[in-house]
């Protein structure tokens, strides 16, 4: 039955292990001084059954070799502070019951959390362009990625149909095969995944990551059935559809393409029926753009781009150069997480409390596309 509160299963001035009280759990993180480098392990204490489980692991896992404090931000979230790491890396969470871990949880029968960063930058949603095959996404965005290289990166998709002439590995595509993926998608490494025109295409996480690591606004080329999985996700995402002007329109240029055989053509004028169908269930898209002449179907796909630039009201400054300070404390007040430097003896004379505002959480995929903005410390 019942067993102890988390002081007993870690000593409270351990620095390289925490433990967060959630509900019936009790999630441990970290490892020992030796071993936090490499092994940021996870474990969860079930008060009722008395019983460890190890969960299975997703995302990108933080290095905690200074050691971390930890609090619980939501029901479903623990925030993790690295002892003497800068802003930008300072701030980690372990979702342990977001949408996404229950969707993990299910298709892995197992107990999973999943680690993603905080970001720094107030960074631009992803924009995911669906539609039927044919009907221009991958000119269109083609077109964007060409005029604003270093403001957009495409998500390179894993597939395994085969490649077309001139097709790369690694740039149009990961290239792979079945067993491997389906491997991969058991594994949690998947945003979405999903059977199109009897080939397997899905968005890895790293995908994703590799794309806002580097401060670019991510695209994702995909179906109306990755769609719908990318807004069941905890990825805030734009949704685009592209539609064509008429089927036969859509029909020409799928057999101008001259890239599939008349079977294969047939079969994505069929599916095309159904994805311009579910192009129109409620909610789903945010915007559906006509791709009648291209020019003009590009010129309105920037000026919707541009739309949603609007800086996010919350932005605030960040302090130049803030370290998390190796003694720290952490503490929940509201909205607000308190850092307490405990008169810190940090080189860069950190003063001693900093607050950090929780309602700048926004969503994400795991690993780096989410996070609270970091920027929001600022001196009490
Ligand atoms: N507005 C347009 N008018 C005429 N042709 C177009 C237009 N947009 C794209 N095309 C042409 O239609 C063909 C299909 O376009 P594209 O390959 O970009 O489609 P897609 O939606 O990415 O298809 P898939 O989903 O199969 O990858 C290409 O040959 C492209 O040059
Ligand atoms: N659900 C996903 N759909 C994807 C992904 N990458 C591409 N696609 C879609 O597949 C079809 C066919 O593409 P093609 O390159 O074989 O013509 C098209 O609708 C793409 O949008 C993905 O990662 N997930």
């Amino acid at each position: 039955m019942g067993e102890e509160a988390p002081e007993y299963l870690v000593d409270s001035r351990d620095r390289y292990q925490s433990a967060t009280d959630i509900g019936d759990k009790i999630y441990v993180v970290g490892g020992s001084e030796k071993s936090a480098d490499s092994l940021v392990g996870v474990k969860i204490f079930d008060k009722l059954t008395g019983k460890w489980s190890v969960p299975t692991v997703l995302g990108t896992k933080p290095i905690l070799s200074k050691g971390h404090s930890a609090v619980l931000l939501k029901k479903n979230q623990i925030l993790i502070l690295k002892r003497e790491s800068s802003a930008s890396d300072g701030a980690w969470f372990l979702e342990v019951d977001t949408p996404y871990v229950k969707d993990q949880k299910k298709l892995l029968g197992t107990e999973v959390v999943a680690w993603s960063k905080g970001v720094r930058e107030h960074g631009l949603k992803p924009i995911v362009i669906s539609g039927p095959s044919g009907v221009g996404k991958g000119t269109l965005i083609s077109k964007l990625m060409k005029e604003y290289p270093s403001a957009f990166g495409f998500s390179i998709s894993h597939t395994t149909r085969a490649p077309r002439e001139k097709e790369l590995n690694g740039v149009h595509y990961y290239f792979t095969e079945r067993s491997l993926m389906e491997k991969d998608i058991r594994e949690g490494k998947f945003l979405e995944s999903a059977s199109v025109h009897g080939n397997l295409y899905g968005t890895s996480i790293e995908a994703v990551e590799t794309v806002t690591d580097v401060g670019k606004r991510c695209i994702l080329d995909i179906d109306v059935q990755g769609a719908r999985s990318v807004r069941a996700s905890s990825l805030e995402a734009i949704f685009i559809f592209i539609s064509p002007p008429s089927f036969d329109e859509l029909e020409k240029r799928l057999r101008a393409r001259g890239t599939e055989t008349e079977e294969q053509v047939q079969k994505r004028l069929r599916n095309a029926k159904a994805e311009i169908e579910q192009g129109r269930t409620p909610g789903l898209f945010d915007h559906i753009l006509v791709n009648d002449d291209l020019e003009t179907c590009y010129q309105n796909l920037k000026k919707l781009l541009a739309l949603d630039e609007i800086p996010d009201a919350s932005y605030e400054p960040v302090i130049e150069n803030f370290i998390v300070p190796l003694n720290h404390s952490i503490s929940r007040k509201d909205a607000m997480i308190q850092i307490n430097c405990n008169g810190s003896q940090s080189k860069n004379s950190t003063p001693d409390m900093f607050e950090l505002d929780v309602s700048s959480l926004k969503g994400g995929a795991p690993g780096r596309t989410r996070g609270l903005l970091i920027s929001s410390i600022k001196r009490l």
